[in-house]
C-alpha cells in the first residue's frame, strides 16, 4: 500500500479546497476525523461554533485595546518582556524584530494578578478578563485535544489534554497589536505603487512554529496571519472574530511522531487598520515528557524522536531564533536504539 506523504496533501489539497474550516457543534466521530485530516494535512484548522460566549471574548479584546492605546512611556512600564510583560518590536531574545507590540503572560492566576499591576489602571478587571478568557479556551482546546486522541484511536482520551490540564501547565497567553503602517507619517510625499505594496507587507512577526503542544488563535476582523506549505507557498488565513485558528505546535508534532505536522507561519502588518491577535499557548508542566506516544510508534513508523522534558525543549527554543527549526535538535540517533 502507498501511504500519501502528508507534505505533499498540503499543497495540493490548500490549493484545491481552501484552508479546513471544522464546525465543532458537528456530530463527534466526523468532527474527530476532520480534525485528524487537518492536522496531518495543514497542522491548522479554524474552528467554529466552538462554544465561547461572545461577552467573554469582548471583554479581552476590550481591554487589549485599551492598553495598547495607552502612550507608549505608560506601556514601558509593563515590559520588558523577561520573559513576561509588554514588548515592543523585539520578539525574544536573540535579535528578532517586527512589526508588532505585544503583551506575553504565563496562564497562571497568581502570575496574571501580579502582571496586571503595571498593565492595568484596573488591575483586578484585567485580571478578571484574561482568567475567564484563558479558563474558556482552555477548555476548547482540551476539547480539541480530545477529539484529537479519539480520533487517532489513542485508547486515552486525556492523553494530551492532561498535559495542558495540569496547574503546573507552562501555558503562556499573548495579546500582539500589528499597528496600522500606512500611515500619513511613513510618507515624505505620495507613495508609488511599489512603495505601497512594500509597505504592504512588511512583516508583523516573522516565520516560526510554535514550541507548545497547541495554539488557539483569535484575531480581529484584520487580515495578516499566513500559514506555510510545504511547496513554500504563503497561504493567508482570511480573518473570522468570530472563529478560532488551531495550531499544532512542535510538541504535538513529536507526542504523534511525526504524524501531525507543527505548522509555520508569520503574522504581516499589511493593512491600513491595526490587528490585535489574541493567542493561548497550550503547554505541559516544565517537568512533563515528551516522547512519542507508543500508538504511534510501529516497524513502519519507528520513533522519531527521543524523549525530552518541556523544559529542555523551552531552553532550546529560547536559546535559537524565531525561525530555527528546533525539533532537528531532539531527532533519535541510531546509537538512540537501546532506550527505544
Ligand atoms: C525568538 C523567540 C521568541 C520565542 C522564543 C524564541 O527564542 C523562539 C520561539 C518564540 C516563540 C514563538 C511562539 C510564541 O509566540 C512564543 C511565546 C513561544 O513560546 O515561542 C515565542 C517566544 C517569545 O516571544 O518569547
Ligand atoms: O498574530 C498572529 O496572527 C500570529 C502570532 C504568532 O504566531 C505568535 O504569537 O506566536
Ligand atoms: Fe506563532
Amino acid at each position: 500500500m502507498v501511504v500519501p506523504s502528508p507534505t505533499k496533501n498540503r499543497s495540493v489539497k490548500a490549493r484545491a479546497t481552501g484552508l479546513p474550516i471544522i464546525d465543532l457543534s458537528g456530530d463527534r466521530s466526523h468532527v474527530r476525523e476532520l480534525i485528524v485530516e487537518a492536522c496531518e494535512d495543514y497542522g491548522f484548522f479554524k474552528v467554529i461554533n466552538h462554544g465561547v460566549p461572545k461577552e467573554i471574548i469582548a471583554r479581552m479584546e476590550q481591554e487589549g485595546v485599551d492598553f495598547f492605546e495607552k502612550p507608549a512611556s505608560k506601556k514601558k512600564q509593563a515590559g520588558p518582556p523577561n520573559p513576561f510583560g509588554y514588548g515592543s518590536k523585539n520578539i525574544g531574545f536573540n535579535g528578532d524584530m517586527g512589526e508588532v507590540e505585544y503583551l506575553l503572560l504565563h496562564t497562571n492566576p497568581v502570575s496574571i494578578s501580579q502582571s496586571s499591576k503595571t498593565i492595568s489602571n484596573d488591575p483586578t478587571k484585567f485580571s478578571c478578563a484574561v482568567n475567564d478568557y484563558i479558563e474558556a479556551v482552555r477548555e476548547v482546546a482540551c476539547e480539541i485535544l480530545e477529539l484529537m486522541a479519539e480520533g487517532l484511536w489513542v485508547p486515552d482520551k486525556t492523553v494530551f489534554s492532561s498535559l495542558i490540564r495540569d496547574v503546573d501547565s507552562d501555558s503562556l497567553f499573548r495579546l500582539n497589536h500589528y499597528p496600522p503602517i500606512n500611515t500619513c507619517n511613513d510618507w515624505d510625499t505620495s507613495p508609488s505603487l511599489p512603495q505601497l505594496q512594500f509597505q504592504n507587507s512588511r512583516l508583523g512577526f516573522g516565520e516560526h512554529s510554535d514550541p507548545q503542544v497547541l495554539t488557539i488563535l483569535r484575531s480581529n476582523n484584520v487580515g495578516g496571519l499566513q500559514i506555510s506549505l510545504d511547496n513554500g507557498v504563503w497561504v493567508p488565513v482570511p480573518p473570522d472574530p468570530t472563529a478560532f485558528c488551531v495550531i499544532v505546535g512542535d510538541a504535538m508534532q513529536v507526542l504523534t511522531n511525526g504524524r501531525f505536522m507543527s505548522v509555520r507561519h508569520r503574522a504581516l502588518a499589511n493593512s491600513f487598520m491595526g490587528r490585535m491577535s489574541m493567542v493561548y499557548f497550550g503547554a505541559p508542566p516544565l517537568h512533563a515528557w515528551i516522547s512519542p506516544l507508543p500508538e504511534m510508534v510501529t516497524p513502519q513508523k519507528p520513533c522519531i524522536y527521543r524523549p525530552f522534558t518541556w523544559a529542555e525543549y523551552k531552553k532550546a527554543a529560547y536559546s535559537l531564533q524565531l525561525g530555527d527549526n528546533r525539533l532537528n535538535h531532539f531527532t533519535r540517533r541510531a546509537d538512540d536504539d537501546d532506550i527505544a
